[in-house]
């Protein structure tokens, strides 16, 4: 099921399933893109603000070099937030990174502007610790950028990250292209069903992020993750993983781990029983006011979503 495909709506394929790039160190990410790319994954994520982009260019050269092919390759990258007034300069700095000619996918990564003449390439801040937000910006003017790219062939396709209802709702009437795809965090626990469906409805393909619950988070051994996972005698993170595909939903998981990165491959088939059980548990959280976002960067901006505004 790993090598599935969905269609975007410029008629592009994408893989249902890929390598996510986040926290991971030098020489740990190059091999694992590398390791990968070699085992059969066909999409690789990354970002500008990862500050591992020469590492992942690093790892594709290495596994072009053993006979993989560009084309048959997905690489997804995303402008910062202190490059949102000048997204082909982004654009530009990224591919340099990764040392190739064009991406797949190119996203932005958060919608607001972050100073770009503040007194930091990434992570501007003011002398209070906080971060240096330039408030007026209007995430629109991005997305204008954003759609100039395409006639340059730099990128394929182009999309948004942590886009929610409110968000989209005051893109698209603006949007010549519509995004093809929404990045966002998504997971029994963070079903995000306002945003999921309103860009089913648009044509928008869904990116799942943080599917484990990111680094050190308590999806894996939730008691339905568990159940499901004993069920087809799986381990909880294949359950985490595989949930996305009946969604229709592109999932990405990370990992440096060789073993795991090979063990993510497998993902299987949820029953609808299987499925029902993790809506349930969906819904449950979602009463409760339970849910969990484990990404949450101190913005300090309301960025909409119905379970942080
Ligand atoms: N657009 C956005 O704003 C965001 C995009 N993303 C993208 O999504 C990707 C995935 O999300 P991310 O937040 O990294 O988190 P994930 O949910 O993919 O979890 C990654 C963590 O799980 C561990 N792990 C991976 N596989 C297994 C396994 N089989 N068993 C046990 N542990 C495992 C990894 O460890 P180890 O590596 O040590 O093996 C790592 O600590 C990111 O890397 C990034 O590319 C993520 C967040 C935000
Ligand atoms: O893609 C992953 C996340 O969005 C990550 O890029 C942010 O959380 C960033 O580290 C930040 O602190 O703002």
């Amino acid at each position: 099921m790993a090598d599935q495909t969905f269609k975007l709506n410029n008629g592009l394929e994408i893989p249902a399933f890929g390598l996510g790039t986040w926290q991971g160190e030098h020489e740990k990410i190059k091999h694992a893109v590398t390791y990968a790319l070699k085992q059969g994954y066909k999409l690789i994520d990354g970002a500008y603000c990862y500050g591992n982009e020469v590492a992942v260019g690093e790892g594709i050269k290495d596994a072009l070099a053993s006979g993989i092919k560009r084309e048959d390759i997905f690489v997804v990258t995303k402008v910062w937030a202190s490059y949102n007034t000048r997204v082909e300069l982004g654009l530009e700095k990224s591919l340099k990174n990764l040392g190739l000619d064009y991406v797949d996918l190119f996203l932005v990564h958060w919608p607001l502007l972050l100073n770009p003449e503040g007194n930091d390439d990434k992570f501007p801040k003011l002398p209070d610790g906080s971060r240096d937000i330039i408030r007026d910006h209007n995430h629109v003017d991005t997305w204008k950028q954003m759609e100039k790219l395409l006639p340059g062939g730099k990128t394929k396709a182009i999309g948004v990250c942590n886009y929610s209802k409110r968000y989209l709702e005051q893109l698209l009437p603006h949007a010549t292209v519509v995004p093809a795809v929404n990045q966002i965090e998504n997971h029994p626990a963070l079903p995000q069903k306002e945003i999921v469906e309103l860009c089913k409805e648009k044509g928008i393909h869904i990116m799942a992020y943080s599917p484990l619950g990111s680094t050190g988070g308590p999806l894996m051994s939730a008691g339905p993750v568990v159940k499901v996972a004993e069920k087809h005698g799986v381990k909880p993170s294949t359950v985490l993983l595989s949930y996305h595909i009946p969604r229709g939903s592109t999932v990405l998981a990370k990992s440096v781990t060789p073993e795991r990165i090979k063990e993510n491959m497998s993902l299987i088939k949820l029953d609808d029983e299987d499925m029902k059980l993790l809506d349930d548990w969906s819904d449950e959280l979602t009463r409760e006011k339970k849910l969990m976002r484990f990404v949450y960067p101190p913005f300090g901006i309301d960025f909409g979503f119905p379970d942080k505004s």
